[in-house]
């Protein structure tokens, strides 16, 4: 029997069967971006990436997202400006997205959902010297999250796709060399939104500023489908479960600011 709507129970993925808020969390994430309540701040910088495609080092399925890193022992694929006073390094990108193309992302914009959203994870190489430290600090992580809507294939994307069945599993890993991650950023990187947030996995730390790209990106469906064919579970599980709906529930804003960069 086909599920009634609304009798649509979501099995939770083991990562959220336990504390499911932060002990103290008042600035977690993701949250519902209201645009009018955003505030503009002219004072905001011009986001500036500056990414070395020869720093991509691997794919990596964690039984949660896939996660493609970046070797970030030198400074070299950095982001600079917006709302960053330090200079941050790219440690991974990885993605969340739903089983249907109705839902996926983590933040919304004033309640509307995306298929997918992406997540360019950075962390402050000015203040601290490794990133398993940076997780831990206030304004230790700036993360980039740029959605995804169904549209034109992705050419750039094609390459990551191509080699996603090779880490179907939780815990493979593969080569991943030469892949430049501002092929996955909008044209328009000038106009986002900007809030003080946390990882929205565990650890959960309240560590994160979010720099939200106001303009998307278009994949195609047959892309976001092999998103999809992945597992959360390792090969020797008997039962295989597809990797979707790998987000989190929305958060209170408790209080925050959301500022944004455009009028
Ligand atoms: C894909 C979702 C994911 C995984 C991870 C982080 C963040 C993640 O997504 S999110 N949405 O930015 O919060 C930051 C902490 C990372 C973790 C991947 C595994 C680690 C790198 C551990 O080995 C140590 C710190 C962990
Ligand atoms: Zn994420």
């Amino acid at each position: 029997r086909m599920q009634e709507a609304g009798e649509y129970t979501m099995k939770m993925h083991p990562m959220w069967q336990g504390p499911l808020v932060a002990p103290g969390g008042n600035r977690q994430s993701p949250i519902d971006i209201r645009v009018r309540k955003s505030v503009f701040d002219p004072h905001l910088k011009p986001l500036t990436p500056d990414y070395d495609p020869r720093t991509c080092s691997q794919i990596w399925n964690n039984g949660y997202s896939f996660l493609v890193e970046y070797d970030d022992t030198t400074d070299k694929s950095t982001l600079k400006g917006g709302p960053l006073e330090d200079n941050f390094r790219l440690c991974q990108f990885h993605f969340h997205w739903g089983e249907s193309n109705a839902w996926g992302s983590e933040h919304t914009v004033d309640r509307r959902l995306f298929p997918a959203e992406l997540h360019m994870v950075h962390w402050n190489s000015d203040k601290y010297s490794r990133f398993e430290e940076a997780v831990m600090e206030e304004n230790g992580l700036a993360v980039i999250g740029v959605f995804l809507k169904i549209g034109k294939r992705h050419e750039g994307l094609q390459k990551l796709v191509d080699v996603l069945p090779a880490v179907r599993h939780k815990d493979s890993v593969v080569e991943f060399t030469r892949f430049d991650p501002a092929c996955l950023l909008p044209t328009n990187i000038d106009d986002y939104w900007t809030y003080a947030g946390s990882l929205t996995t565990p650890p959960l730390t309240e560590a994160v500023t979010w720099i939200i790209m106001k303009q998307h990106i278009e994949v195609s469906h047959d892309q976001l489908a092999v998103f999809r064919s992945l597992l959360f579970t390792s090969a020797e599980e008997e039962v295989q479960k597809s990797m979707v709906n790998n987000f989190r529930v929305q958060q209170s804003l408790q209080g925050r600011t959301v500022r944004s960069s455009f009028t």
